[in-house]
């Protein structure tokens, strides 16, 4: 499957890149840039699994209220729950680490995360189609600004889509912003 070898040839990428903490840093500080453009926005990031990039030093900056998604069903939307500093939390899906709170809200802001991406704006995650249906629900919805967040070196010249991928609106990496 084309989509398989795609997410292989950047997970390798990626964790070669996730090696230079300066890479991070560098990646962080474009990203809290972009999220001054957003204040008082409701922000979704993401806890940070295996090699992917962590957005949370230019989370700590965003000036609004924060969520992370919560897996409820495959084949479902991801659902947003409340999070702030402190908050209780509970191992989830796929082992990542998920508030406790009942209170959902919906992101205006979501930072993905992501396997590989192209200038186009599409993006390439673990496969389960979360990201795609869950922007897709919100859009339907009202604006929302979806920002994925990588290592440069994570770009591919073309990522192999299918008719339900969702573009990104922006990519910051280390590098910079990218606006497709
Ligand atoms: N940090 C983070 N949080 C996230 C995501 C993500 O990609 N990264 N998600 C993005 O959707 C959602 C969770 N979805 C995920 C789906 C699959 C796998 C995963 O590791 N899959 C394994 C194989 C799955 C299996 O065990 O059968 C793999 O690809 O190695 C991880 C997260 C919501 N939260
Ligand atoms: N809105 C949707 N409705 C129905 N099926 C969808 C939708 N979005 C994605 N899918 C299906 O989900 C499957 C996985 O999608 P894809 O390979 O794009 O996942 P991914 O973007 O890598 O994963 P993730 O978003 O979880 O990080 C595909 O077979 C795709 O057809």
């Amino acid at each position: 499957m084309k989509k398989q070898e795609a997410r292989l040839t950047a997970l390798k990428a990626r964790e070669a890149a996730h090696a230079d903490p300066a890479a991070s840093a560098r990646a962080n500080d474009w990203l809290a840039t972009m999220l001054a453009h957003h204040a008082g926005q409701r922000l979704a990031f993401y806890m940070p699994i295996r090699t992917e990039l962590d957005p949370r030093p230019a989370v700590e900056t965003h000036d609004g209220p924060l969520c992370l998604p919560v897996v409820r069903h495959s084949g479902e939307p991801l659902v947003f729950r409340h999070w702030q500093p402190g908050a209780a939390m509970v191992q989830g899906e796929f082992g990542i680490q998920v508030p406790v709170s009942a209170l959902e809200m919906r992101p205006e802001v979501i930072i993905v995360p992501m396997l590989a991406f192209d200038r186009r704006g599409y993006r390439l995650g673990y496969g389960g189609g979360f990201y795609d249906r869950t922007l897709e629900a919100l859009r339907a919805q009202g604006p929302v600004t979806a920002i994925g967040f990588a290592f440069s070196a994570q770009e591919l010249p073309h990522v192999p889509t299918e008719p339900t991928d969702q573009k990104l609106d922006l990519i910051v990496t280390e590098i910079g912003i990218l606006q497709p």
